[in-house]
């Protein structure tokens, strides 16, 4: 299995290099040169396994021979059991014909863990093979960084550098980057906003004698094995819902694009998805995409969802490389006119070809609460704002021809004060971290500059 650029002006790559390399080296993101198909017969024979099983079937083929079997198998299987719950992504009904799929069971209670446990058993791996040291930087809007801290936290031969946006994320998503007190993880409030986190992120590694200085690598969702991973919980939700015999719609909380695109992935494997809507807060730049055919920044603003509060949507130039037929070179125009311009027009057919695939949806502050506060008091459930975003969208969107789900992406015990404040019910966390309060905090404040962050990661590094 190879991987190309989305600009079309890397190397192409094998799974593990791809995967190390986080970013391509002119800018653009990995992808599969060709996408692996699995038949209907292969689906069907999903039903009632494991998690770890279909895991293990879905992600074979992208890993090809970089990791034998054995190892991809015992790889997944410590990754998951991390997750707190036997299903792993247990689904719920929520009214006829609409699911909620539970991706919040794991160690940082959001459905990052899902892709950055088995990252870091994948990133272990790979440095122990190559006796070789890495230097992960990543950006955050709260999940993210702390699903990579835990996942990273003492792992030898790794150091992991997060970005955060100075008081925008919740206090619980804080501390869970704050609090473990390991050497080799490194919590850095920026004062900016999630883009500005992600845009130093970027120039990291577009200044390539930095990134070869430290070993630079990305545990964000430029990272393909990110999305790679994300792509099994898709295939375990449709199949127990009937596929490959009939066909189910995803509706997704959407940010940064990484986990609708996994589910573009499940789609062009063969799995039977109908539509994917995108659902965003009122940092709605993907809404506006669909409903104009400009893709415009416009300021991000701090809002109930605050992982959702980005408008540089990173993984959107995976979805425009498609739509513009694998076309490296118009892509790096449009994401040069994002750069100097703020936005760009997308082609009448690029758009036909996204519509074909995805459809969107906006959810307001005030929509957002009340979703929260209806679906506990007609169904007991209780919904993280993000969520509450994707349920409402879903609920526009709904096809009696079709069973729709919708991702919970975060457990409601992460943003109380929106829970609480909808619902009248404070969420507690889980036994397991009651005592995240308590612990001492550990953070550095840092100017959103490149050069201050810089050094900061250069005088920081224990590797
Ligand atoms: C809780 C939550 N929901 C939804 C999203 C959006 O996901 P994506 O960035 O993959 O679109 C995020 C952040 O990524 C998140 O942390
Ligand atoms: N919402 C995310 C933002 C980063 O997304 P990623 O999937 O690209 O890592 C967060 O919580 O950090």
């Amino acid at each position: 299995m190879r991987y190309v650029s989305t600009r079309g002006r890397a190397p192409e790559l094998g799974f593990e290099e791809a995967m190390l390399a986080g970013l391509a080296r002119d800018g653009g993101l990995y992808v599969p040169e060709t996408v692996p198909q699995l038949g209907p017969e292969a689906f069907a024979a999903m039903a009632g396994l494991p998690y770890e099983e279909v895991a293990l079937r879905v992600l074979r083929p992208f890993v090809g021979d970089d990791l034998p079997e054995a190892e991809l198998r015992d790889a997944i299987a410590q990754a998951y059991a991390a997750i707190a719950h036997t299903a792993r992504a247990p689904m719920v009904q929520l009214a006829p014909g609409h699911f909620l799929l539970e991706l919040f069971h794991g160690p940082t209670l959001a459905f990052k863990d899902f892709a950055m446990q088995l990252i870091g058993q994948l990133f272990s791996r790979a440095m122990q093979k190559r006796q070789d040291r890495i230097t992960i930087v990543g950006a955050t809007s709260g999940d993210t960084g702390s699903a990579a801290i835990e996942a990273f936290r003492g792992l030898p031969r790794t150091d992991v550098f997060i970005l955060f946006p100075e008081g925008r994320v919740s206090e619980v998503q804080r501390r869970q980057m704050t609090t473990p007190d390991e050497a080799n993880v490194h919590a850095i409030a920026v004062k900016g906003d999630f883009d500005d986190c992600q845009a130093q992120v970027k120039a990291m590694f577009n200044d390539h004698a930095f990134r070869d200085e430290v070993g630079l690598s990305a545990v964000n969702s430029i990272n393909w094995a990110r999305v790679l991973a994300q792509v099994v919980y898709y295939v375990t939700a449709a199949v127990a819902l009937g596929a490959p015999h009939r066909a189910v719609d995803f509706t997704v909380p959407t940010g940064n694009f990484g986990d609708i695109f996994a589910g573009n992935i499940a789609r062009r494997m063969g799995l039977p998805i109908g539509r994917l809507v995108i659902a965003t807060n009122r940092n709605d730049i993907l809404h506006r995409t669909f409903a104009t055919g400009r893709h415009e920044k416009e300021g991000v603003e701090p809002t109930m969802s605050p992982s959702m509060d980005i408008q540089v949507s990173s993984n959107f130039e995976r979805a425009l490389f498609e739509a513009y037929g694998r076309d490296g070179g118009a892509v790096s125009q449009l994401m040069d006119e994002l750069r100097d311009k703020g936005g760009f027009g997308v082609s009448q057919g690029a758009m036909e070809a996204l519509r074909e695939t995805y459809a969107s949806g906006r959810a307001s502050e005030e929509e957002t609460r009340d979703t929260i506060r209806r679906i506990h008091a007609t169904t007991g459930e209780i919904l993280c704002p993000h969520s509450a975003v994707g349920v409402k969208v879903a609920e526009e969107h709904l096809d009696p021809a079709r069973p729709m789900v919708t991702l919970a992406t975060a457990h409601p015990a992460k943003f109380p004060d929106a829970v609480e404040a909808a619902t009248g019910l404070r969420p507690g966390l889980p036994k397991r971290m009651a005592d995240l309060y308590d612990r001492p905090e550990r953070v550095t404040p840092v100017d959103n500059d490149l050069v201050a962050l810089q050094d900061l990661i250069r005088e920081r590094r224990t590797t």
